[in-house]
């Protein structure tokens, strides 16, 4: 823990570092389904599937004829079958939503997801798209039995041009080995979430993750130049241009980042790269009000600027629940809030330099209690696993109610103060936390096991307060199957229709990824 004059002086002796040159992930968790396979998440599961099962309905059940012709065009490694190998597939990593796959297909090229996708929807046979299934809405697993195509091994990198920094690759590449390969090349995938090492760069585009660093990146609508998509019907759309300017007609790639597989299975896709940064530091600050931390945000972001490339939100709830439920020990401590703002340059002597005058001044002004400057990558990792290690650490007590919702930043907290009221003593924790620099909060509720009366104290209300403050109900998490049905708090009812127009007309049988996104009829 550190004061002002002492921080100051942290500074100073902060050893630079590279990023290129270290391993900033390897030592990171792993959102996969190995931790969370206990037997009292079973005990959850089962609540919670009930709650969730809908009906196959106007598809067809897949029989031996179906098999023989995946196991001709695939050969028989690539198709899986199988409760216990499909275990993992069936079921998102918080074990909230359960489907009932029996087959799960293993395409390596956009030709063998074409041949899929065209088979199945002459057979009306629905398909569930997946990548690393590392979603928080349950976008990624099936819901019924549909077929589970997984882009597991669709994870060539296919060009990296060093001179415009674009990179192409297949939909199937693990987000963090595309940045370690990238790496190489002096680049980084703009991107980066505590997922990082399950989730498939496809998956990311398909939902339109935002993650940790966007406040500096933009979203991947910028950053996504290309993409090649399959249709329902099979036809391969490409829209794999790599220009980063062109105005040729309507620009079609957008329909595939963030519809969630709905609307075509994204097969390879071109995306900007900017340089990997030289130097980065890392400060995580303590503050007493809320209003002190919108005062260290603008304070950040006029004093910091373009190397301002990470600012983020933990209030006081959070961080215990990492330190209570994964014994991880927060530098500093006993704060309402917490503030990390990381910093990404090409100079090491500038950048701590401007990161000392932003630090004199927040911690000068009293606006800032207390802090610590990260000054060697081991401690940088540790700082970023209390952030990225907190749905992990709720996961702990029992079932977590999760919201993802925009607001402006006058009311961000507010609904996690409201919703501790509302709730009293019917849960265990209600915390926030989030990219505040993007006003993105995460609201986060737990219980011991799932409980009916609180989800319906929590929602629709915490659906209809974001509304009234013109928020987004799904900031970066997609709507999934689990949030579906509440599209209408965030898009008008003539969004909506056109949506599901849309919808008709690439997909018309409706075989991609049933029950996701769009509302019940
Ligand atoms: O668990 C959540 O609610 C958020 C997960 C993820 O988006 C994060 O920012 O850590
Ligand atoms: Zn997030």
């Amino acid at each position: 823990m550190l004061g002002g004059k002492e921080l100051r002086h942290a500074i100073s002796m902060a050893s630079r570092w590279t990023w290129a040159s270290c391993n900033l992930s390897s030592n990171l968790y792993r959102w996969n389904k190995t931790f969370i396979h206990t037997s009292s998440c079973h005990r959850k599961c089962e609540l919670t599937s009930k709650r969730y099962q809908v009906k196959r309905g106007k598809y067809n059940e897949i029989n031996e004829e179906n098999i023989k012709f995946f196991t001709e065009l695939l050969g028989p490694h690539r198709i899986i079958e199988g409760e216990s190998e499909l275990e993992g597939h069936n079921t998102d990593w918080l074990d909230t939503v359960r489907g009932a796959s029996s087959v799960l297909l293993k395409p390596k090229t956009t030709e063998e997801v074409s041949a899929i996708l065209s088979y199945c929807n002459q057979h009306r046979l629905a398909v569930c798209p997946q990548g690393g299934n590392t979603g928080l809405v349950g976008g990624s697993v099936p819901v019924f039995d549909e077929i589970i195509i997984s882009t597991n091994l669709m994870n060539k990198v296919e060009n990296v041009d060093t001179w415009s920094g674009v990179v192409t690759c297949q939909s199937g590449c693990v987000l963090e080995a595309l940045d370690q390969h990238v790496a190489d090349f002096g680049l980084m995938v703009p991107l980066d979430l505590g997922a990082k090492g399950s989730c498939h760069i496809g998956g990311n585009v398909s939902t339109n993750a935002g993650g940790l660093r966007l406040l500096r990146y933009g979203s991947l609508h910028g950053s996504v130049l290309g993409v090649e998509a399959v249709l329902a019907s099979g036809e391969v759309i490409d829209c794999m241009t790599a220009m980063k300017k062109d105005n040729t007609g309507y620009d079609l790639k957008h329909l595939f980042i963030g519809s969630e597989g709905t609307l075509g299975l994204v097969t390879k896709i071109a995306i900007h790269c900017p340089p990997r940064p030289q130097a980065v530091n890392l400060a995580l600050l303590g503050l007493s009000t809320y209003e002190n931390v919108l005062k260290t945000y603008v304070a950040a972001k006029s004093k910091l600027g373009e190397i301002l490339s990470s600012c983020e939100f933990i209030d006081r709830s959070s961080l215990e629940c990492v330190e209570e439920n994964l014994k991880l020990k927060p530098p500093i401590s006993s704060h309402e809030y917490y503030m990390l703002i990381e910093t990404s340059g090409s100079n090491g002597t500038h950048d701590e330099e401007k990161l000392n005058i932003f630090l004199e001044d927040v911690l000068g002004s009293g606006i800032v209690d207390d802090g610590t400057v990260a000054s060697e990558p081991s401690r940088m990792l540790h700082i970023w696993g209390l952030r990225e290690r907190i749905a992990e650490a709720l996961h702990h007590e029992g079932y977590t109610y999760k919201y993802d919702i925009s607001t402006p930043l006058s009311h961000f907290y507010k609904m996690v103060e409201d919703m501790r009221k509302h709730l009293g003593s019917k849960i265990i924790r209600c915390c926030g936390y989030g990219h505040i620099g993007d006003g993105n909060l995460h609201l986060n509720i737990t219980t011991d096991e799932f409980d009916k009366e609180v989800l319906n104290r929590i929602e629709p209300a915490v659906y209809e307060w974001t509304s009234k403050v013109n928020g987004s109900i799904s900031a970066e998490h997609g709507l999934g199957f689990k949030k579906r049905n509440y599209i209408h708090y965030s898009k008008s009812s003539g969004a909506v229709t056109l949506m599901k127009q849309m919808k008709k007309l690439l997909d018309p049988n409706g075989i991609l990824n049933p029950y996701k996104v769009l509302p019940d009829e």
